[in-house]
């Protein structure tokens, strides 16, 4: 049974759904990351918000870790190249607290125009101030929004609402979502010289680090309200206190921090600041969902296979994934054989699917041939950290998907460019289940691929497999399957031997040395 840890604190729903999928549980929050280490290695999933730091040495204690899962949506807490590297699946929430998140974005709004922290300190220190907050209206102002993404599009819609005018900078907004969302597109500094109250909803990046740096912020309207509900890092925060403290800038209103827990800020205290605890994603309805949803996502992912709203992996719906179960082993056998077969480095790595292989998800199966080339290199590599180390090799992976209907009711092939030229080799599936090798280097041979095999090119001779058998036989080796294909009728032939042991070095030389034998090799699955 999978066993998943959540160590942030978390909607209780998301522990009863682990236990309902068939998921051991426990809930240990507040440990140190020297506690995590000691205890994550007995994991398969560790369930986070923002509190956990997942990093490189916890993903090595980590040994059996197959999952973490972001109950929300900012990754920043999680090293994902030392977490893909590892083959373990990020995955995140992230739709579950996006109308939470633009409601506080809107509530900061309000609490800016008219100064209502302020105001409820001064009257409830009985000091009823009526002419010291003269507000602003929304109505008719015009909001720049930095990032019309999930949140972003949510608050614009919130903003029309209140007879805003919403002019958005994204750079990947297209017209017809602008039109859509009823938001006028344009440029940063165009944003920056026309919005009344800017808000921000990107993530944390190197193109949006201080996207509101010093030299922005000189650009704004004097008398501009700054929200920042995203992340920490987006504004240049001493730059911000500067442009309060000038008078340039009305108010801005943070939920996140550049460091954070901000216990301590330079912002604190000055005039028209307010700020909350990253509580843009804290209510009970946005919880409760992520809650639920990284723990189904889970619970899919280890129960199932299923992947969805992964970081570094392509989505695989649990409908999806018994369909592509069969599939991902011939996958994964074909690339191992190849793997095992092709000498050299190899530049480029083509997949093609064709009959009803043609109709599935193809980044799986691509996945699963990359795990089992790369495993004759790494026997850490899974379908999640395969593509990344197929590209720190340099390999060139291509995808063809053929419509043609062939002579077998769906087929896979793999070919590899090694520096003696192509090879290439294709499998079917039996009775839609069993994964079956059908060509060899372009010798028609049938043969399926399992356990510990002796692989060997030989000239099509009479007497040739005799003296194979006697071979074998004289070195104590039962022979379980024998398959056999050749080019032509004494020309080149292949012969693939299943064997109860694994094939020792010594015996495959004595095969290498038998007259008409080209080559031999142990091969193993
Ligand atoms: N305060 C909180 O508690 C809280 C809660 C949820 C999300 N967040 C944060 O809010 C942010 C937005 O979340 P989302 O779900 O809307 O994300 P999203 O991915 O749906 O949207 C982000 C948008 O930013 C745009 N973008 C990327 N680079 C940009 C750039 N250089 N300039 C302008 N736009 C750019 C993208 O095109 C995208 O449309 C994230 O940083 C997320 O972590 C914070
Ligand atoms: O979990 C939280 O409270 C913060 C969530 C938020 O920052 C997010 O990125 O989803």
């Amino acid at each position: 049974m999978p066993k998943v840890l959540i160590s942030d604190k978390m909607d209780p729903k998301a522990a009863q759904i682990f236990r309902a999928r068939g998921v051991e549980v426990d809930e240990i929050t507040g440990k140190t990351p020297e506690e995590l280490k000691a205890i994550i290695g007995q994991y398969d999933g560790l369930a986070i918000r923002s509190a956990t730091k997942v990093t490189q040495e916890i993903l090595d204690a980590a040994t059996n870790l197959k999952v973490v899962g972001r109950a929300g949506i900012g990754v920043d807490n999680v090293d994902i190249p030392a977490a893909s590297a590892k083959g373990v699946v990020v995955m995140n929430t992230p739709f579950g607290n996006s109308i939470t998140t633009a409601e506080h974005a809107i509530a900061l709004m309000f609490a800016l125009a008219r100064q209502l922290p302020e105001a409820d300190a001064s009257t409830q220190a009985g000091k009823w101030e009526k002419n010291r907050f003269m507000g602003v209206e929304l109505t008719n102002k015009t909001l720049g929004l930095v990032g019309a993404g999930n949140i972003g599009s949510i608050v614009a819609d919130r903003a029309r609402g209140l007879k805003m005018k919403v002019v958005a900078y994204d750079p990947f907004l297209t017209p017809e979502r602008a039109i859509e969302l009823g938001i006028e597109k344009a440029d940063l500094d165009t944003l920056l010289s026309r919005a009344d109250f800017i808000t921000l909803h990107t993530p944390l990046t190197d193109q949006t680090r201080n996207i509101l740096s010093a030299e922005n912020l000189a650009k704004t309207k004097k008398g501009v309200r700054i929200i920042n509900c995203a992340r920490g890092g987006l504004i240049d925060e001493a730059a911000l206190k500067a442009g309060l403290d000038s008078g340039h800038i009305a108010g801005a209103a943070l939920d996140v921090f550049v460091t954070e827990p901000a216990k301590e800020n330079g912002l604190f205290g000055t005039p028209n600041f307010v700020s909350t605890p990253h509580l843009g994603a804290s209510t009970t309805e946005a919880q409760v969902n992520v809650a639920i949803q990284v723990a189904e996502q889970m619970a899919d992912y280890l129960v199932n296979g299923g992947v969805t709203n992964a970081l570094n992996m392509p989505s695989l719906s649990a409908e999806e994934a018994p369909k592509l179960k069969p599939y991902m082993a011939l996958a994964e056998t074909l690339g191992s054989l190849i793997g095992q077969l092709a000498h050299g480095p190899l530049s480029t790595i083509s997949i093609e699917v064709e009959g009803a292989a043609a109709d599935l998800n193809m980044k799986p199966i691509t996945g699963a041939v990359l795990a089992g080339l790369m495993r004759v290199y790494s026997d850490t590599v899974n379908m999640v950290n395969a593509p990344f180390l197929a590209r720190e090799r340099g390999l060139d992976v291509r995808e063809v998907r053929h419509d043609r209907e062939g002579d077998y009711h769906t087929l896979v092939r793999v070919t590899v460019k090694t520096e003696a030229g192509e090879r290439s080799v294709a499998g079917t599936l039996f009775g839609n289940a069993a994964p079956r090798l059908i060509e060899l280097f372009g010798i028609k041979v049938e043969a399926d691929l399992e356990g510990h095999m002796l692989y060997v090119v030989n000239e099509d001779a009479p007497g040739f497999i005799g003296r194979i058998g006697t071979t074998l036989g004289e070195a104590g080796v039962n022979i379980g399957t024998f398959h056999l294909g050749r080019r032509s009728a004494g020309g080149e032939a292949v012969l693939l031997l299943s064997v109860d042991e694994p094939v020792s070095p010594e015996l495959v030389a004595k095969v290498r040395v038998l007259p008409g034998v080209k080559t031999a090799m142990a091969l193993s699955f």
